[in-house]
């Protein structure tokens, strides 16, 4: 289908346009809510926020499934690897503004290993959703189309999370 035959803003927010970008709007939203946690955890387990082997790990078994349901790899190698960035975006600036206002930080955390398996569930999703809206991804109006979800999921959100939001939708566009 050629894009100009698609109907012109007439979609509620929210409601799939043909594009299939609030799928996977939803679900890197929803990952990247879990940076919250996960640097709670950190923060008082000390551990680093960058773990370079579970990173590979996750894109790996990313890739691993696009391979077996036909979902281009580079393009969920990029997209995941966004997320990851994403995270660690928040992770940092949360636990920056706990170090600066230690009275504001958290006392208690969910273990890390209670949350990766909700990261990899989502990563499941995201894998599919990614391949339902892969020819978006070579949309010309692709970066377009980014940007009017982007906004969608950022309301309500701080800045610090509307950046994560902006870095974790960064790579998705081919072009
Ligand atoms: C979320 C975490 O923090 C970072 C971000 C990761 C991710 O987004 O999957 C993986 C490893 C860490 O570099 C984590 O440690 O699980």
């Amino acid at each position: 289908a050629t894009t100009t035959s698609e109907p012109a803003a007439t979609t509620a927010p929210g409601q799939d346009d043909g594009t299939h970008l609030d799928a996977v709007g939803a679900l890197v939203l929803r990952r990247l809510l879990l940076a919250d946690p996960v640097a709670q955890s950190k923060w008082l387990s000390g551990k680093p926020i960058a773990d370079p082997v579970r990173e590979q790990a996750v894109v790996d078994e990313a890739v691993s499934l696009a391979r077996q349901e036909g979902v281009d790899p580079d393009l969920v190698t990029r997209v995941v690897r966004s997320q990851i960035s994403a995270s660690k975006v928040v992770q940092r600036g949360l636990i920056t503004s706990w170090t600066h206002d230690p009275a504001s930080a958290p006392t208690t955390a969910p273990d890390l290993a209670t949350i990766r398996p909700q990261l990899d569930a989502i990563d499941t999703d995201l894998v599919a959703a990614i391949g339902a809206a892969q020819a978006t991804a070579h949309d010309p109006r692709c970066a377009h189309l980014v940007v009017a979800e982007r906004k969608r999921l950022s309301a309500g959100l701080d800045s610090l999370h509307r950046k994560g939001v902006r870095d974790a939708l960064s790579g998705f566009c081919t072009a």
